[in-house]
C-alpha cells in the first residue's frame, strides 16, 4: 500500500467514506451535515478540546476514568455515577473488544445476551452497534465531555459514529492501536486508516469544530522506556496535524520513578511542540495525559489505592493536563461503578492536595529530560531518514528495521529486539538496544545505570532483571530485587 504523510484531499476522503459507512447498517445514520450542526451545538463545558485548554491554562490536572458496558441505559447509569459520585472531570466510553476487531455481529449477540442476563457480557460499550442515536443518548445524558477509548486498528466507522454522536475526543493512532493490540495487521494499513480518522477531524476543524485527538501513550504498558513511547506519540501527533487535527493530547504511562516520569511528561510536551513548529503546524494546541500504572496491580484494594495515589501525585507534580484513573478492581477485571468512582475520588483527593505544586527543577530532573529528548531525537531522525523525509513511510520502515521497537508487543511487524530493565532507582533503562539508533554516549549512560543496580544486587546485568521487574509492582515493590 503506498501511503504518504500528506493531507488527504476531500475527494480522496469522501471516496473512501462510502465504503466505510457501508461496513455496518448503523453507518447509514451518519449524515455529515447533521453531524456538523449537532457538534456546533456542543456547549463549551462538554467540548473536550476546550475543557483541556482551560485546564492547561489554569494549571489544573483533570481526572478521567475508563468505563464501558454493553447496554445504553446501563452505560448511562455508569457514566452518571462516575460523574456525580466519582467527581470525574472528563468521561470515557471504553469500547468493547469485539468492536475493536470490527466483529459487529459478535457485538449484536453480546447485546442480546446482556439483555437476557441483566448484566454486561461485553467488556465495553459497542459504539458501532448502538450507532449515532445510541451515542447521542449517552452524550445527552451526561454533563461532561466524552471520549472514545479503545484499541482499534481500523476505527474508521467507530470514529464516524462517535463524533456524529457528539463525542469530541478519540483515543488511538496507526501505531499505538496496532503494535500493542494486534498480531498481524500491516502498519501501512493502520497508518492509512488512522489518517482517515484524523482527516475527518480535520474536516470538522474546517467547519469550526475542534475535536481532540489522543495518541495512546502507554503502548504495551510493560516497562516501555519513556523515549520509546514519546517517539510514537510525537510521530502520531505529527501525522494527525498533517490531516488537520488542531488539538492533540500526547500521553505517557507511569513507570514509577518520579523524576523519570515527570521528565517524560515535560520532555514529551516540549518536544511535541518543537516538532510541530519545525514542520510548520503553528495552530495545534498540545496537552498531556499521564496514565496511572498500566502494569500488574496488587489484588489487595488498599495497596491498589497506594498505586493509584502515586500515579495521581506524579501526574500533579509533572503538571500533566489530565490523568487516566485506575481502580481498586484493576487486578480482578472490569470494575463495578462503585470501585471505579472510588478510584476517581482517591485520585482527585491527591490532585487537590497537590494543586499548584510542581516537582522543582533539579540537576537530576534536567539530566533526565535531556536524556529522554536525546534518545527520542535519535529515533525521530532515523525515522525521517528511512522515509526520505516522509514520516508515514518512515514510520513503517522504522518498525521494519527495529529503529522504533516496543517491548512485549504482540505484533509481528514489531522487531522485539529491544529489552528494558529498571536501574537501581526504578527508572526504566535500555538493557538491550536491539537496532535502536542511539549514540555511544546514550548507550553508555544506560549501561552505567544498569551496572549500578547489578553491583547493588550482586548479580550481572541481564534479562532476569527484566523478568523480576515485570512482577515487582503486583508483589508490592518497584524494582524486582532477586528473590
Ligand atoms: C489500555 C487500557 C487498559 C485498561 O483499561 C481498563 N479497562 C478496560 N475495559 C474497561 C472497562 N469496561 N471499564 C473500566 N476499565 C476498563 C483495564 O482495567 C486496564 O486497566
Amino acid at each position: 500500500m503506498n501511503i504518504k504523510n500528506k493531507k488527504w484531499t476531500e475527494e480522496e476522503f469522501f471516496k473512501m467514506r462510502e465504503e466505510v459507512l457501508s461496513q455496518w447498517p448503523t453507518g447509514k445514520e451518519v449524515d455529515l451535515k447533521e453531524a456538523v450542526d449537532y457538534l456546533k451545538k456542543v456547549p463549551e463545558h462538554k467540548n473536550f478540546s476546550l475543557k483541556l485548554k482551560k485546564a492547561k491554562e489554569e494549571g489544573v490536572t483533570l481526572a478521567q476514568p475508563r468505563a464501558g458496558v454493553a447496554l445504553i441505559s446501563e452505560h448511562i447509569e455508569l457514566l452518571t455515577h462516575l460523574q456525580n459520585e466519582g467527581g470525574a472531570d472528563l468521561l470515557p466510553s471504553t469500547i468493547d473488544s469485539y468492536t475493536r476487531q470490527n466483529r459487529y455481529d459478535e457485538c449484536e449477540i453480546g447485546i442480546q445476551e446482556s439483555r437476557k442476563a441483566g448484566r454486561s457480557l461485553l467488556n465495553g460499550f459497542p459504539g458501532v452497534n448502538h450507532g449515532v442515536h445510541g451515542c447521542k443518548k449517552v452524550y445527552e445524558a451526561v454533563n461532561l465531555p466524552l471520549e472514545a477509548r479503545h484499541g482499534t486498528p481500523d476505527a474508521r466507522l467507530l470514529t464516524e459514529i462517535i463524533h456524529a454522536g457528539g463525542w469530541t475526543s478519540n483515543e488511538g493512532g496507526g501505531i499505538s492501536y496496532n503494535i500493542p493490540y494486534a498480531k498481524n495487521v500491516p502498519l501501512d494499513r493502520t497508518i492509512r486508516d488512522w489518517q482517515y480518522c484524523d482527516r475527518l477531524v480535520g474536516f470538522y476543524a474546517e467547519q469550526g469544530i475542534i475535536i481532540n485527538r489522543e495518541p495512546f501513550g502507554p503502548l504495551t504498558g510493560t516497562l516501555v522506556p519513556p523515549s520509546t513511547s514519546n517517539t510514537v506519540a510525537i510521530i502520531e501527533g505529527l501525522l494527525a496535524a498533517e490531516q488537520g487535527v488542531k488539538n492533540i493530547t500526547v500521553g505517557y504511562g507511569q513507570c514509577g520513578n518520579i523524576v523519570q516520569d515527570v521528565a517524560a511528561i515535560r520532555a514529551l510536551e516540549s518536544q511535541m511542540e518543537e516538532y510541530l513548529r519545525e514542520y510548520g503546524y503553528h495552530d495545534v494546541y498540545v496537552t498531556t495525559v499521564f496514565h496511572q500504572w498500566m502494569g500488574g496491580f496488587p489484588q489487595d484494594e488498599a495497596k491498589a489505592f497506594g498505586v493509584i495515589s502515586t500515579g495521581s501525585a506524579t501526574a500533579a507534580l509533572a503538571g500533566a493536563t489530565k490523568v487516566i484513573v485506575k481502580t481498586p478492581h484493576e487486578a480482578i477485571g472490569v470494575p463495578t461503578k462503585e470501585a471505579n468512582a472510588q478510584g476517581i475520588r482517591a485520585t482527585k483527593m491527591t490532585l487537590n492536595l497537590l494543586k499548584g505544586q510542581r516537582l522543582p527543577m533539579s540537576k537530576e530532573l534536567q539530566d533526565e529530560i535531556a536524556l529522554i529528548k536525546a534518545e527520542t531525537k535519535c529515533m525521530m531522525n532515523k525515522t525521517f531518514e528511512l522515509g526520505n523525509g516522509d514520516l508515514a513511510i518512515g514510520a513503517v520502515k522504522a518498525f521494519e528495521a527495529g529503529v522504533v521497537d516496543i517491548p512485549f508487543a504482540p505484533s509481528k511487524y514489531n522487531a522485539g529486539k529491544m529489552m528494558p530493565a529498571r536501574d537501581n532507582n526504578g527508572a526504566v533503562r535500555y538493557l538491550n538496544f536491539g537496532n535502536l539508533p542511539f549514540t555511544e554516549d546514550i548507550r553508555e549512560i544506560n549501561r552505567r545505570k544498569l551496572e549500578e543496580r547489578a553491583k547493588f544486587e550482586g548479580r550481572p546485568v541481564g534479562f532476569k532483571m527484566t523478568v523480576d521487574d515485570i512482577f515487582a509492582v503486583s508483589r508490592g515493590v518497584l524494582v524486582g530485587r532477586p528473590q
